[in-house]
């Protein structure tokens, strides 16, 4: 099996996160990259589980150290891969996913590092912004400003090497089990 570099984007609310953790129920040879954030936790986000949650000053030593495969400022917040992370999981033969913003995603690409891209859509904007309310874990200003990145986020898809729509949620965790195990298979 091929170890692959992962990435998935999507707007803020279509699902990704939904569909990360069911992909790697059924895939669990990916070993999944836990980002550090500058972000607050929502209710039930574990340190260390879902993200490394961290001061700025402490974000930006990491930075500046070049610590960061990538990093960018997200909805008003710095999020950041690790470099160490990712260049030892793929140097023991484990493929990584990222889940990372659109502008980290267009940052390894423009590195030119081997990856494989997915892009995340939710069917429409109402469908997201039905779904960024009902998920309920922000205030109205998180949200608008969310649903305002969202435009600039879906014009960037092109740059992605797949499209998933993410409408039933059982057929598009489908579709990328069935992208991960191709990418990984040769
Ligand atoms: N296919 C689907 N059909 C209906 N609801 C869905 C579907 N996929 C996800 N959801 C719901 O939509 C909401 C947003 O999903 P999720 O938190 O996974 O989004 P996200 O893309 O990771 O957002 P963010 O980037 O803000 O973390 C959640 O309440 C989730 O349960
Ligand atoms: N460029 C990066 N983007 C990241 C990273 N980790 C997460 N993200 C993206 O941020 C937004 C918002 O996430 P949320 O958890 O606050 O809803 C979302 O698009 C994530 O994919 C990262 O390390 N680098």
């Amino acid at each position: 099996m091929a170890a692959k570099l992962f990435i998935v984007s999507a707007p803020s609310g279509a699902g990704k996160t939904t569909l990360v953790k069911e992909l790697l129920k059924r895939f669990p040879d990916l070993v999944y990259s836990i980002s550090h954030t500058t972000r607050t936790p929502r209710q039930g986000e574990v340190h260390g589980k879902d993200y490394f949650f961290t001061d700025t000053a402490q974000f930006m030593e990491m930075v500046e150290s070049g610590q960061m495969l990538e990093w960018a400022q997200v909805h008003g917040n710095c999020y950041g891969t690790s470099a160490l992370f990712v260049q030892e999981r793929l140097a023991a033969g484990q493929s990584v996913l990222l889940d990372i913003d659109v502008q980290g995603g267009r940052q390894i690409m423009d590195f030119g590092l081997d990856s494989v891209s997915i892009f995340i859509m939710a069917p429409s904007l109402d469908v997201l912004e039905q779904r960024l309310r009902g998920r309920g874990t922000d205030a109205e200003e998180v949200i608008r400003m969310r649903l305002k990145n969202a435009k600039y986020e879906i014009a960037q898809k092109s740059f992605y090497t797949h499209v998933v729509v993410n409408d039933v949620l059982d057929e598009a965790v489908a579709e990328l089990l069935a992208i991960v195990e191709q990418e990984t298979a040769n």
